[in-house]
């Protein structure tokens, strides 16, 4: 099954609870997303210079963990992961991701997956897995999730809001939801509550 939805919208705190009441996996897409931009950044490789950061990438590849709590991200013996949460990566991971040619590299990462796993992301339900047996799309409103997004970044909340805002914007082209999605409005829920309305719209494998 696939979670889709806005930045911030409470794709993978939703997708990790909904994976551990399955008793099954989740992968957070936007994490080999944010890697490629942090370790982009790090070797000075222009980021929307797609070839310079394939060849970069594909010398030392990344390992996408699929742990309940929290997916990680490794490169060799190095963790990644606490690094790709910055307000550095928010801003350049937009510029990388829409390049064809890092969605081709994420993508083969993630279809190469054993299933079954709930995956997340903004185009996991209309690319990557359009046969998913179940699709939902998060959504809440600006301000909603930048009083959340708030709590995790040192900056304010307008802050945080215009960054959203922004990088909203920014990923359109590869965000809207797919036609078969439940969009939930996760603004009036609790995240237990949002992750009850999932476990109640799951058809149940013999249906
Ligand atoms: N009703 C809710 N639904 C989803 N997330 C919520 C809710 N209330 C608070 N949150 C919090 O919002 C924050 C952002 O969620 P996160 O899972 O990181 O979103 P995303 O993966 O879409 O960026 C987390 O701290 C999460 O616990
Ligand atoms: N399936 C996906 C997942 C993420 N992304 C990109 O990766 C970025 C980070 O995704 P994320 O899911 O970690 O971001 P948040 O919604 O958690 O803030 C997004 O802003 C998109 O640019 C994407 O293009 N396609």
């Amino acid at each position: 099954m696939t979670i889709d939805g806005v930045a911030a919208s409470g794709k993978s705190s939703v997708a990790s609870g909904v994976a551990r009441a399955l008793g099954i996996p989740y992968v957070s897409s936007g994490l080999l997303y944010r890697a490629a931009t942090q370790l982009g950044r790090e070797a000075g490789v222009r980021l929307g210079d797609a070839a310079a950061l394939l060849t970069h990438l594909r010398a030392r590849p990344l390992r996408l963990e699929a742990l309940p709590e929290g997916n990680r991200v490794w490169q060799g013996e190095r963790d990644l992961t606490d690094e790709l949460h910055s307000s550095q990566v928010d801003a350049g991971v937009s510029v990388v991701a829409a390049l064809p040619e890092v969605r081709a590299w994420v993508d083969d990462q993630l279809r190469a997956l054993p299933a079954p796993f709930v995956a997340e992301g903004r185009d996991m339900g209309t690319n990557v897995f359009p046969q998913a047996r179940a699709k939902f799309y998060l959504t809440a409103s600006a301000r909603v999730r930048a009083e959340r997004r708030s709590q995790e970044r040192p900056e304010d909340v307008d802050a945080v809001e215009a960054a959203l805002i922004e990088r909203d914007r920014r990923d359109a082209g590869q965000s809207a939801p797919a036609p078969d999605a439940h969009v939930i409005d996760t603004g009036p829920l609790t995240l237990e509550g949002v992750i009850e309305t999932i476990l109640q719209v799951l058809p149940t494998p013999t249906a």
